[in-house]
């Protein structure tokens, strides 16, 4: 298999001490639209700015097109980079701006001019081409800064919070354009975000980060499905962390935990200390129906928005656990505080994982 990148075990201790990654392994195929997701300081940008060749590593290696490229500089790399402010030049005119890369590369002048013109043509900018950078909107500056990073032809555009400027309605229409762009393209993104939303709708996978470690690598779906570890199950969803004792295997492919609100059943193997139940399994179920975990408790909160019922239930140990449901059912709406109800849930929906 071909990879566009490759990470293998790459690390980054700053000189003051500060381990900002550690062992970050990761294979990226062409075209594919990667996110890096985590709170702040976890390491996402050290690790664009590594992969981009603007920070060296201390451990490890760096594979772009099966080629190392650990100790390549950036102008080298078939990478370009989109900074969160843009990093456009405010004296230089929006075509300048959009020439720079290639000036740095050295193009010849010809080809360098019919680059620049195709990609203004394509961002709409061909009218703006003459004004300086900083006479323009925050949504035109974007758009000179994907010009910018994308005439150079990368092979892999690394983005760094590019919308995190922009409000709110804006950076919808973008992320929008954005996605549409990289399908057409063909190009390999690598994009960095703490806001989830953007993480999740975006990209085909999302590698969520935590203190300088990578937590899990899966398809957005996964990551609500599938959490790895009780980082993102409390990360990633509304997720209910329930502790307990390991029982051992059960049907194939599940395994049973003895909590303090009863055997709780799950996917995993058996030998994990932490059955992680998303606020969407759990259902509201008469006292007695056989066959499944029954969870008695009393309701503390409900909540209806729109479609969406969110319902807070005080089990038997005290603890609160969130469920979101219908709101359409007569029986949510029903609903008070202080009311008993019975939760049910599908061991298939439970993960185990280990604490
Ligand atoms: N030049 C530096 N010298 C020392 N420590 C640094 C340096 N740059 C970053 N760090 C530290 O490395 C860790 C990771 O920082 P990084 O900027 O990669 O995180 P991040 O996930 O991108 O955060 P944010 O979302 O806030 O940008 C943090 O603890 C940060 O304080």
């Amino acid at each position: 298999m071909l990879y566009d990148l490759e990470l293998i075990s790459v690390g980054k201790t700053y000189p003051d001490g500060t381990v900002a990654v550690s062992d970050f392994d990761l294979r990226v195929e062409k075209g594919e639209f990667v996110a890096f997701l985590g709170p702040s300081g976890c390491g996402k940008s050290t690790t664009l700015r590594m992969i981009a060749g603007f920070e060296e590593i201390t451990n490890g290696e760096i594979l772009m097109m099966s080629h190392n490229v650990t100790h390549v500089p950036p102008e080298k790399r078939p990478t370009s980079m989109i900074f969160q402010n843009y990093a456009l030049f405010p004296h230089m005119t929006v075509r300048e701006n959009v020439a720079f890369g290639l000036d740095v590369k050295g193009t010849p002048r010809a080809e360098r001019d019919r680059k620049v013109e195709r990609i203004l043509d394509m961002f709409d900018l061909t009218a703006f081409a003459d004004r300086k950078a900083d006479r323009l909107s925050g949504g035109q500056r974007q758009r000179i800064a994907l010009a910018r990073g994308l005439v150079v032809e990368p092979e892999i555009l690394l983005l760094d919070e590019p919308l995190g400027a922009l409000d709110a309605n804006l950076r919808r229409i973008i992320q929008n354009e954005l996605k549409l762009l990289q399908r057409e393209l063909g190009i390999t993104f690598i994009f960095v975000t703490h806001a989830q939303s953007e993480a999740l709708g975006l990209s085909d996978r999302v590698v969520v980060m935590s203190n300088g470690v990578v937590e899990q690598i899966s398809p957005p779906r996964e990551l609500y499905r599938r959490p790895a570890t009780p980082f993102v199950a409390g990360f990633i969803g509304s997720n209910t962390l329930i502790e307990g004792a390991p029982l051992g295997a059960a049907a194939a492919g599940f395994g049973r935990l003895d909590t303090p609100v009863g055997v709780i059943e799950g996917v995993g193997r058996g030998d994990e200390r932490l059955a992680v139940i998303p606020a969407e399994a759990f259902r509201l179920v008469p006292q007695g129906t056989p066959g499944e975990l029954h969870l008695p408790g009393t309701v503390v909160g409900r909540h209806l928005v729109g479609a969406v019922g969110h319902l807070t239930v005080r089990l038997a140990d005290g603890s609160d656990v969130a469920v979101e449901t219908s709101s359409h059912r007569p029986e949510v709406r029903a609903l008070a505080p202080g009311m008993p109800v019975t939760l049910g849930v599908d061991p298939a929906s439970v993960t185990l994982v280990h604490a």
